[in-house]
Order: structure tokens, then sequence, then C-alpha cells
């Protein structure tokens, strides 16, 4: 059964290692753990439903719980403290375009607004139900989670679009093929949601981020349907698709996906290379992503991030040496890990880390074999269990990101990470803060950043808290010329720092996109624009 205030299965936890509990402390002091609401507690609280009756729409209150916020830090803070401002009216679970279609029919005549849910790991407020007079609906599609079609000649195969991520790659590796878009919400998240999410993968630089991925599909929209076909290549006037990409339920609700696949790989592998320090390790991924070296996986640390990485591996006899060999090599203190992968056919696999350790020892690298990346890949979906751990010790864990340029990438990061660490400085608090780029490109790199900070006995306090670390880092982000968001969106969380980077008349276009495929404004309103 999935956690209704956290991350994952209940009964799962990944331990934090004493050495990472240590570190923890130094950097933050003790944390406060705040009373945690009960499952009975906050379903004694959900007001009775303001829709009418349908066949297809439960108001059970639990369901109504586990579909009133996502995974941001602001969703935890009101899941665990039982003070959720809103609930969704009721919920459906479509299994047919038909059924959808008379979903939306039944909230125009209503006045319900409605709102998509894929898998709830939405990390900027995208399923979140806000107050107000309309009642709200929320549109689960787990139930449409099918293969409906397989062209294995032109390696196409088109999905009904609430299909998870384990269901979707057993479905094609029963076939031997694979989408390989592997995000780290994948346990949970749907092929729905990643489009809709502009959603990028671990092993991106292989497969390609989804919109690379995403063929076409069918969108059902309030107006009408839209067919977006699949075409291998098109100059027939502007991509629709790029309207479904990234539209965050505001356009209407995808109910199936094309999506290119590829073969199973025959071969993977993973090294690790430690540079002395983090400028040389930029400089190397920078030259790997212009010369094109067929790699999966690129994963570079700063030395904060590095630590926090060893840490975490715990204490072991072979990690002593490990680091006491990298110390002998020049890799002390500021060492920064970079993590490659490859995957492919073995000579292809064999040639692209070749490449890579050539260019990263050319850059100072220092090669630590292959357990690191081995031990990143096994553990890679585990990890955001850490974050149930943390909140009950007493830490909140957030994360950001954006994406720049290589000449904006090093200020990004220095000016991110400078706001955060002084955000709180005012309550005499501290943030700790670490970052890796994990997908670059030939033109830049995206910027990851995790934060951590003790929590306070008031919920209120550390809405508050995160507010201001939220907007001093995306104020950085803006003034320093990255993205508001290379993978997560916009949501309500990046909504005000849109018009940064559309301009307002973008802004126009898109509610006017809006407007034409949702005339009666029921779409999920309050997110994206
Ligand atoms: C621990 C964790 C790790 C994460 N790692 C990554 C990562 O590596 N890469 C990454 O890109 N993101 C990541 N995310 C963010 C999140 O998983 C992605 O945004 C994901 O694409 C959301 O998919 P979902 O199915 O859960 O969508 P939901 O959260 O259910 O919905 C997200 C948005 O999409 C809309 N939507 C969903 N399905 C449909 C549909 N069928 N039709 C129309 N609109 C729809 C919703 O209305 C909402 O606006 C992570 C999140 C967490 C909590």
């Amino acid at each position: 059964m999935r956690r209704w205030n956290g991350w994952g299965e209940e009964g799962v936890v990944f331990p934090l290692s004493e050495k990472a509990r240590v570190l923890l402390q130094e950097q933050l002091g003790p944390g406060t753990l705040p009373r945690e609401a009960t499952l009975e507690e906050v379903l004694s609280r959900v007001p009775p439903s303001r829709l009418p009756p349908h066949p297809l729409v439960s108001p059970d209150p639990e369901e109504r719980l586990r579909h009133a916020r996502g995974q941001s830090l602001p969703d935890w803070i009101f899941l665990r403290s039982g003070q959720i401002p809103a609930f969704p009216d009721g919920v459906a679970f479509p299994t047919t375009n038909e059924e959808v279609r008379a979903l939306l029919a039944y909230a125009r005549e209503v006045g319900a607004r409605v709102i998509p849910y894929g898998g709830g790991t939405s990390v900027a407020g995208q399923v979140s139900v806000l107050p107000g007079e309309a009642p709200v609906l929320s549109l689960d599609l787990r139930r449409m989670n099918r293969l409906l079609r397989l062209d294995e000649k032109s390696l196409l195969a088109t999905f009904e679009a609430g299909v998870q991520g384990p269901d979707l790659e057993a479905q094609l590796r029963a076939w031997g093929f694979t989408l390989g878009h592997f995000p780290q919400s994948f346990p949970y998240s749907t092929l729905g949601g990643w489009v809709a999410t502009r959603s990028v993968g671990q092993e991106s630089l292989r497969y390609g981020r989804i919109e690379d991925l995403f063929a076409g599909g069918r969108l059902e929209a309030p107006a009408g349907t839209l067919l977006l076909p699949s075409f291998p290549a098109s100059a027939a006037g502007p991509d629709l698709k790029q309207a479904a990409l990234g539209s965050e339920g505001r356009l209407g609700v995808l109910t199936e996906a094309t999506v290119r696949i590829r073969p199973l790989p025959k071969a993977e592998a993973f090294a690790a290379v430690f540079f002395r320090e983090f400028g040389e390790g930029l400089e190397a991924v920078r030259r790997m992503a212009q010369e094109e070296v067929p790699l999966s996986l690129v994963r570079l640390s700063t030395p904060e991030e590095t630590a926090v990485n060893l840490a975490l591996a715990g204490q072991s006899r072979g990690l002593a040496l490990l680091e006491a060999w990298l110390a002998l090599r020049g890799a002390g203190p500021g060492r920064a890990l970079l993590l490659l992968g490859a995957s492919g056919t073995r000579a292809r696999v064999s040639q692209a880390l070749g490449e890579a350790l050539g260019i990263a020892r050319a850059h100072g690298g220092v090669y630590a074999g292959q357990a690191p990346g081995r031990f990143w890949a096994h553990h890679r979906f585990r990890q955001p269990y850490l974050r149930n751990t943390l909140w009950e010790m007493g830490y909140a864990v957030d994360t950001l990101e954006t994406a720049g340029t290589w000449n904006q990438v090093p200020r990004l990061l220095l000016a991110v990470e400078a706001v955060l660490r002084e955000a709180l400085g005012e309550e005499g608090e501290r943030v700790y803060a670490f970052s890796h780029l994990s997908r670059v490109y030939p033109t830049g790199a995206n910027l990851y950043t995790t934060y951590l900070f003790r929590l306070h006995r008031d919920p209120g306090t550390n809405l508050a808290r995160w507010r201001k670390l939220k907007a001093a880092a995306s104020q950085a982000i803006v003034a320093h010329g990255g993205t508001i968001s290379h993978q997560h969106g916009v949501g309500t969380d990046h909504l005000p720092y849109l018009e940064a980077e559309k301009g307002p008349w973008g802004l126009e276009a898109l509610r006017a996109l809006c407007r034409a495929l949702d005339p009666w404004g029921l779409m999920n309103p309050g997110k994206l624009v």
C-alpha cells in the first residue's frame, strides 16, 4: 500500500548510515520532528463532497485525501501536519476514451474543475487542489494502462497514458524493447504525467528526453478530441505535439501516447571518476557532450555532494582504502565524483566508456572502478525513501533544478547555493545545499540542487521557511539566465517566474491555446499559466 503522507510503499525504509547522520548533525544541528496527524484525524476533516452523484465518480474520503496533493515539500508539510487546504470533491478512474469524454461533459454540466492525475509524483504543485468555489474532480488515469499497438518495424508503441513506469517497461520487455525513460519517480509516475511535465529520465543522454520519445497521441480536450499523428517527421506547420508536452493538464486529458522504443540493450556498464576539483570535472563533461561520446549517464557532483554520497555509502574497509588511494592521487577533500554510464551493444559500451575515460584522464580525473556506479544504479529508485527517513529525524529536504549554457552553469551553481545557505540566516537556521549536473548538452547542462533544513514544530513556520528558500533560489535562477525548470515543470511553484522566460506575448499565446481547447476553463486552473 502506498504511503498517504510520504514517499513510496508503507513499511519500506531506507536507513541513513551513521556517517551520514553525523554529517547532518554537524551541518544543521539536531532535528525536531513536528507532531504528525494520523490518517484517521485527517479523514475526519475531509468535508462533504460538493459534486452531484455520478456512476464513475467516487466521493470516498480516503480517495479524496490521496488525490489532494503531490510530492513537493509544501505538499508534505500539509499532509504530515494534516492541515490540508482543499480536497477534491470526487475521484474518477476512467477506463476508456468515452468515459473520459463523459466525465469532461459531466464536469462542464456541474461547473466542476478537472485535475488529470497520473502517479501524483508532481513536485511543483501540478496536482494540488486549490481552494475555490467550484467543486474539483480528480481524474486518475491508472486504469488506462494497456499497450494498445506495437509497431516493431517502425519501433513505435502506443500505450494508454495512465501506464506507470514499471508496467510500461514490463509490457515492452516482453517483446524485447525498452522506452529507456527512467526518472527517479519511475516506480509511480506515468507516461501521461511524463508528457504533461516534459520529464527527463536518468539515461536521457542515450534515450532522449520525453519530448524526443513522444511521437503522438490522443488528447481529450473539453472542446473536442485532438489527434496527434506519429509521422517520422513533418514540415506541416507548427508541431501540435509540443502543445501537449508540458501542458500540465491545462489543455485536456492525454489518454493515449505513442512512443519511440528501442531494442533492449545487450550490455550496460558504469564507471566512476574522481576529479581533484569540480572545475576539472566540468570541463571534462562539457567535452564529452560536445564530442558526442555515446554515453547514457553523466552525473557530476560538487565536492559537497561527493562528501554526502560517500557518507551515504557508509563505512567499509573498501571505502576507506578508496579514500586513502584517492588522497594519494591528489583527489582529497575537494574532490568531485563523476558517474558515467553506457548501454547498448557491448562494442558501443566499451567504446563510450573508453572515450569518456580518455577525456576524464586528460582533465586530471582518477578512475575509481565500476563499484560506485553500480551502487548508484542499485539504489537509484530507493533513494527517495530517504525523504521519509530525514523527515522522521526532523529535517526537511527539497530539490530544485534549472539549466543554463556552459558559460552560465558555474555562476548559476554558486548563486543558487549561496542564496539557499543565507536565506534562513535571520532565523539563526542553517541550510545544507549541494548539487550535481545530471544531463549535459552540447550547449549547456542542467543543475540539480538538494537542500536540507531543520523542521520547526509549527507547520506554518516550515512553510514560510520553504517559501523564503524557494523565492530566493528562483530569483537567483532568473537573474543568472537559467530556465525556471529543466525537468519538474511549472505547476503553482514556478508560475510566478514563467513570464521571465516566455514574455507577456508568449504567456498570452499559451492562454489562448488553453481557451481554444478548454473554452469553459475546466482544466487544472491555477497551474502553468
Ligand atoms: C522522488 C521524485 C523523483 C523525481 N524524479 C524525477 C526525474 O528524475 N525526472 C523528472 O522529470 N521528474 C522527476 N520527478 C517529478 C515527477 O515525477 C515528474 O514530473 C513526473 O513526470 C510526473 O508524472 P506523474 O504521472 O506522477 O504525474 P502527476 O504528478 O500525476 O501529474 C503531473 C502533471 O501532469 C498532469 N497529467 C498527468 N497525467 C496526465 C494525462 N494523462 N493527461 C494530461 N495531463 C496529465 C497533471 O494534471 C499534472 O499537472 C520526481 C518526483 C519525485 C517525487
